[in-house]
Parts: structure tokens; C-alpha cells; sequence
């Protein structure tokens, strides 16, 4: 495009960039002669009411039709304020990939496991358009990503798990590094002036901790207050407790209010989530009010989490925050409860902050009448757990809700991990031009160094006995023991849970077969204790802010293997996976400990983790009198729960490429399993399934 083409753009629509390396790109976004782009332009502002009225109220099937002429009326309704979120011409630089057929493929399983849990409900089919029906499981959460695999061998499977089992080395991003050196420069001066008594610091000092190695090594130098946020917003922070920012936040938030797209990765349990809702509450808090008769008042910001806990978690951080802006609503729309309760909630108290998992976001959009409406007035849109909500699992749901909210927007995605992989196919949300904000330095471990962290490699035979053991030592060495187990299948979870509380420890368990309101009580209870057990699976494994976590067990780390997909697509791989369950305790500086307790044949995770501080630890003995204690406890673990077990087990590992290859080894070890739950013969299986898991005639398996 000549230059002389752009400056008349730019006479059109002063908020041009006029940078020549963009030409390309806008000449690519902008046809001639184009009433759309006259249409945006500000000097033709129309009525907002008007436009409102005109526009006609439709189901989503709509919103793509109805895309382009809502985004004209939410510029509107913007070009009547200043806006500092609205001068960014350079969106059209973003690009929207089109699903490839290997997307398509690979989602299919978690679709079909959808459509046998929608078919329950009567409504098979992707394409078929679903009305006001309620689902009662969260399709946004692990929970509901137990089918996704799209065998049967998935279905068994159940939950909570990512798949993948490539390992992966993530690479720290020396781009990165740099940039944020350059966003930080830049923003202390922008934003705290000169007087802020801010060293200049080089890209390796970022996260340099104000006490290095103490409690507080999260925090950085830099008060709230000097920062521009609002006077309200301020108050609420302080209520909240925070003086200092963290690391961060820090680093983020003088970027964030300056209008940019954010990739940001920082360490488990360091802010992240005040990191993204506080710009985004001031996003809100400067945009103009809306009128409380509104029929379809805009939802300003849009957070999506991926599971249920955490999107729970992160409304409630947001109300602290909204303490004094009285004005400001957030919602939280997250399944597990009928979806017409969601909907009656959001009619009675509109909001301008929306948190969501993306299942039952997705529910919203296509069933809940004017609410394509009012997503299209989203001017900020967080994916937090980015990498996660970015995996195939997800990743036809957020494409759907991106094409839902106007391409005229600011993204910010959040992550402690950021594989490569993630890192290429970003710009599904964010634009090209955003910011990597890495405040991990490179050559540093993704985990905290407070963190003491060792793994144990025992035969499955001896793993209850083993975990008894690790539990009671952890007991008896501090009185305030708050400790998570991670398990792999939502029935491997409960079966444990069982056998725990059958040895009279305090446990309870968490997963995807529990309902949402025991879910919450169980998450809120755990939140308060001190001297509990809580067995979970990977509900539990992001962004869940459970505070003084003292130990992490986990239970096999191959809880994310099992890929049928390729790498390439940005998995979130088992090494992740570990980085966030391990991610549990040592939050805000403090001191935990980590014990991954790994089968002989699964140690080959070793390799993907061994850049981690893990140690190799000493497997503790097993005396004769608690051997049989546990055995004992076993036998009174109902039968039926084993059973359940022992099939989530087969189906779960079945789905792994590495250990689901060789079937006759699979039963083998489904068989050690068994026994190890005390049975003398495993558990017969329906035909039916046992075929559709590709195991008929494997020796060693019982057929019922
Ligand atoms: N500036 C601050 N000062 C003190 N505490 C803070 C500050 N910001 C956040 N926190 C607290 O730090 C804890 C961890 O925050 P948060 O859950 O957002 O971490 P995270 O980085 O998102 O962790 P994860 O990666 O596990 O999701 C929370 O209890 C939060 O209230």
C-alpha cells in the first residue's frame, strides 16, 4: 500500500499506526471502497439508543452473522468516551487461524465424549443447536474433559487429564528476557516517574527478590500506590492486604494499562491473578457507565479458567478488589449448576466482569437469549491457566468464545508454564504485537527453590503402603500438616480417599464425580484446615490458592500422558502438569516439600523434569505390622470402588501412548494393580467395552 494511501487513513481514522512495517498487514485488512471501515470511523457517531434498539436480539446461532455490525455498535458506544483501551488499529494484525483438520481430529474425542453425556440429555451432536438444556456435569473443568480421549478406552478413563507424552524441555525465551527489561524501563519511568527510586535493573534482575530466599522473595520494591490505578482500586488493594506488588505484577500491570496484549508466565503462587484483574477492573472503571435499564448491558471483561475452583476463585479475589467500586459487578458462570439458574442470576444482576469455564461459557452463547449480545461488548478478555485452556482439550471452545467478543480488544494470557509450542499458536487470542512478559530468568528453575522436592521410584504393589507411610512421617514432623495427593483418575481418587479414611487419617477427597456443591465445600474447607488430607485429581492441579500447603504427593506423574495428538499443537505436557500440582504449596515464598512416588516403568518421566530440583529419595521401609494395617484397611474398601478403579486405571493408561502401546503389558500392570488393591483376580469387564478399548483376547483380563 503507498504511504500516501496510508496517510489518508490515517485522515480518516487518526488512530492509525503509521509505522511502514505494518502496511502489509493493514492492506490486507482494509478493502476499498468500504462502507465498514467509513462505518468505523468516529466522525459518524450514532445514537447509541438507536442502534441499540435496532438491533435485533437473537441466539447465537446468529452471532457470527450479527459480528460485524454488534462490533460497530460497541465502537460506538466507545468513541463516546476516551477510551485508553480503544486506539488499537493494529488489531487487524491478529490472526485467526482456521482449525486445521488435525484440530478437528483431535477434538473429536472430547466431542463425542460430549455428545454421550449430551445424548443423555437429548441432544446429540455438536451441530445440533441446544436450548435452555441443562448439563449438569462442567464441561469447562478437567471434570468434564473425562471423555475426551474418544475411545473407550478414554470414557474409562474419566477425567482430569491432560494428554501428552512427548516430553518437553520449555525453553526460556531470551526475547523474552529482554522485552521485559524493556517494559520495565520503560513503565517505571512512564508510570512512577522518576522519583520512584527504581533502580534500573538488567533482564536478569527482574524477579529479584527484596529478601532473597525469605518469605517475602516474591515481592517486588514497588508499592500500589505508585502506580496509576484508581483512588477505589487502591483501597480495595489495600483492604485486600497488598502494599508491595508482587514480581508479577510488577512487571505486567504498567504494560497491561497501557493497552497491550500480555503473554505472561511467572512461577505458582505469585499474583498472577490480581496481576490480570486489576488493570482489567480499571479497564471497566474507566469505561463509560452503563445504564442501569440496559436490557443487554455489556460484559466488559471476560475471564475464562478451567476449572470450576478457580474461576470461583478468581470472582472472589475480584470482588476484594471491588470493594469500593460499588459499581462494578462480577459474575461467575461455571457449570455444575443448572444453567438456568446461571441465566436468571445474570438477568437479575447484570455484571461488567464475567469469570467462566469455557464449557459452560459455551452453553451461555448458544442458549442463553441476548448474551452474544452482551459478549460483544468485552473489552478485555484473560485466559488464565493460558497454556491449559490453549490444549486440545479446549481449544475448539476458546476458539469458539474468541469469535464470539469483538476482534477490537485487549487479551492477556497468564501461565506458570509457557511450553514453545504454547508460545506458537498464542495468537489464537493475543495480536502479534503483544508482549511476552517472562519473569522466570532463564537458566532458573521453574519451580521455587523453597520447595524441597524428591521422588521415589517403588513397585505399584507397594504404593499404598508407601503413601501411608510418607503421610504418617509428614504427620508426626509437623502438627500443622496440610497436605494434597494428587491421583490420576477421579476413581483411582476415591479409592484412595477411601483407603485413607479407612486408616483413620483426616481426608477428603476432590473430583470430577463429585458434585459442584460438595466440591465447593470440600475446596472452601480445605482452604481454612490445618491437619487434613485432601485427595484429588487434577481439579486440583491449577491455580487453586489453597493456602500453607505443607506437602504435595503425587501419584504417578503420568497423569497428562496419553496424547493422541501431536506435539506440535501446544500441549500442556506431564512436566507441566507437575510444575502446577507441585505448585500447590510454596506459595507466596513460603516452605513445602514435593514427593512424586513413580512406578519402575513410569520413571522415564524422569527425563522431561530432570532440569527440576528432584531429588532421588530413599523408598522408607514398610514394617510387617503396617504392611497388614493397610492390607487390612483394603479389604474394607467396598468392592465396587475397586472395581471402578481398576477399569479408570486400564482405560486411563490404555490412552497412553508410551504404556497403552504394548497391550499384553498394559494387563500385566493393570493385573499388579489389582492385587495391589488386594484382589486376588481382577475385575471382570463388559465385553463390549473391552473391545472398544482394542483389549479382547489380551491374556490375563477377565470378560464379563
Ligand atoms: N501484591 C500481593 N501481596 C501479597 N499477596 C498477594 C499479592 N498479590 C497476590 N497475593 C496473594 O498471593 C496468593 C497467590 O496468588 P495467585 O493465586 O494469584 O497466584 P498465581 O500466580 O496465580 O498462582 P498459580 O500459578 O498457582 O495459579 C494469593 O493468596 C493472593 O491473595
Amino acid at each position: 500500500m503507498p504511504a500516501q494511501l496510508l496517510s489518508q487513513l490515517r485522515f480518516l481514522q487518526p488512530l492509525l499506526p503509521m509505522k511502514p512495517r505494518t502496511l502489509p498487514l493493514l492492506s490486507r485488512s482494509f478493502f476499498f471502497p468500504s462502507s465498514k471501515f467509513l462505518r468505523n470511523a468516529p466522525f459518524r457517531p450514532r445514537a447509541f439508543s438507536a442502534r441499540r434498539d435496532s438491533l435485533p436480539l437473537r441466539p447465537a446461532k446468529s452471532l457470527v452473522d450479527d459480528e460485524a455490525d454488534l462490533s460497530d455498535w460497541v465502537d460506538d458506544l466507545r468513541s463516546s468516551r476516551p477510551d485508553p483501551f480503544a486506539s488499537r488499529f493494529d488489531d487487524h494484525q491478529r490472526e485467526f487461524r482456521p482449525p486445521r483438520k488435525s484440530d478437528r481430529v483431535s477434538s473429536l474425542g472430547k466431542r463425542r465424549g460430549e455428545g454421550l453425556r449430551r445424548g443423555r440429555q437429548g441432544s446429540v451432536g455438536g451441530g445440533a443447536r441446544r436450548k435452555f438444556q441443562p448439563r449438569s456435569d462442567d464441561e469447562g473443568d478437567f471434570g468434564g474433559r473425562k471423555l475426551k480421549r474418544g475411545g473407550v478406552g478414554d470414557f474409562l478413563s474419566e477425567d482430569d487429564d491432560d494428554d501428552e507424552d512427548e516430553e518437553s524441555e520449555v525453553d526460556e525465551d531470551e526475547d523474552g528476557e529482554s522485552e521485559v527489561e524493556e517494559i520495565l524501563n520503560k513503565s517505571r519511568t512512564a508510570l512512577f516517574g522518576q522519583q520512584s527510586g527504581f533502580d534500573r535493573r538488567t533482564a536478569e534482575t527482574v524477579p529479584r527478590p527484596s529478601s532473597p530466599g525469605g518469605s517475602d522473595s516474591y515481592l517486588s520494591e514497588t508499592r500500589f500506590d505508585q502506580c496509576s490505578i484508581s483512588p477505589l482500586s487502591l483501597k480495595g488493594v489495600k483492604d485486600a492486604g497488598y502494599e508491595k506488588m508482587t514480581i508479577v505484577q510488577e512487571a505486567t500491570l504498567p504494560v497491561i494499562l497501557k493497552g497491550k496484549d500480555v503473554l505472561a508466565k511467572a512461577k505458582t503462587g505469585t499474583g498472577k491473578t490480581v496481576a490480570f484483574l486489576l488493570p482489567s477492573i480499571e479497564a471497566v472503571a474507566k469505561s463509560p457507565p452503563i445504564d442501569r435499564d440496559h436490557r443487554r448491558p455489556p460484559i466488559l471483561v471476560l475471564v475464562i479458567c478451567p476449572t470450576r475452583e478457580l474461576a470461583s476463585q478468581a470472582a472472589a479475589e475480584a470482588n476484594k478488589l471491588l470493594k469500593y467500586h460499588p459499581a462494578i459487578g462480577v459474575q461467575v458462570v461455571i457449570g455444575g449448576t443448572r444453567l438456568a439458574l446461571e441465566q436468571k442470576r445474570m438477568q437479575a444482576n447484570p455484571c461488567q466482569i464475567l469469570v467462566a469455564t469455557p464449557g459452560r461459557l459455551r452453553d451461555h452463547i448458544e442458549n442463553t437469549a441476548g448474551f452474544a449480545t452482551r459478549l460483544m461488548g468485552v473489552k478485555v478478555l484473560v485466559l488464565d491457566e493460558a497454556d491449559h485452556l490453549l490444549d486440545m482439550g479446549f481449544r475448539k471452545d476458546i476458539e469458539k468464545i474468541i469469535a464470539a467478543v469483538p476482534k477490537q480488544r485487549q487479551s492477556l494470557m497468564f501461565s506458570a508454564t509457557i511450553p514453545e509450542e504454547v508460545r506458537q499458536v498464542c495468537h489464537i487470542a493475543l495480536r502479534r504485537d503483544h508482549e511476552f512478559i517472562n519473569t522466570v530468568q532463564e537458566g532458573t528453575e521453574e519451580t521455587h527453590s523453597q520447595v524441597r522436592q524428591k521422588h521415589l521410584v517403588a513397585p505399584l504393589d507397594k504404593h499404598f503402603s508407601l503413601l501411608y507411610v510418607l503421610l504418617k512421617d509428614h504427620i508426626a514432623d509437623d502438627i500443622d500438616y496440610k497436605v494434597l495427593v494428587f491421583c490420576t483418575t477421579a476413581m483411582v481418587t476415591r479409592l484412595v480417599a477411601d483407603l485413607l479414611s479407612e486408616l483413620k487419617l483426616n481426608v477428603r477427597e476432590i473430583h470430577s464425580r463429585k458434585p459442584q456443591s460438595y466440591r465447593t465445600r470440600v475446596s472452601d474447607e480445605f482452604r481454612k484446615s490445618k491437619g487434613l488430607i485432601l485427595v484429588t485429581s487434577d481439579v486440583s492441579a491449577r491455580g487453586v490458592d489453597y493456602p500453607d500447603v505443607t506437602l504435595v504427593i503425587q501419584v504417578s506423574a503420568l497423569a497428562n500422558l496419553g496424547s493422541r495428538h501431536p506435539r506440535m499443537v501446544g500441549l500442556p505436557s506431564d512436566r507441566e502438569q507437575y510444575i502446577h500440582r507441585l505448585g500447590r504449596t510454596g506459595r507466596k515464598g513460603k516452605e513445602g516439600q514435593g514427593i512424586l512416588l513413580l512406578a519402575p516403568w513410569e520413571d522415564f518421566f524422569l527425563h522431561s523434569v530432570k532440569d527440576l530440583p528432584i531429588e532421588k529419595g530413599s523408598v522408607p521401609s514398610v514394617d510387617p505390622d503396617t504392611k497388614k494395617k493397610v492390607e487390612k484397611a483394603l479389604s474394607h474398601v467396598e468392592m465396587k470402588n475397586k472395581e471402578a478403579a481398576y477399569q479408570a486405571w486400564l482405560g486411563y493408561y490404555n490412552s497412553n501412548k508410551k504404556v497403552g502401546r504394548d497391550k499384553y503389558r498394559l494387563v500385566e500392570l493393570a493385573n499388579e494393580f489389582s492385587r495391589s488393591m488386594g484382589l486376588d483376580n481382577p475385575p471382570a469387564i463388559p465385553k463390549l467395552v473391552l473391545g472398544k478399548m482394542g483389549l479382547r483376547n489380551i491374556p490375563g483380563l477377565r470378560a464379563k
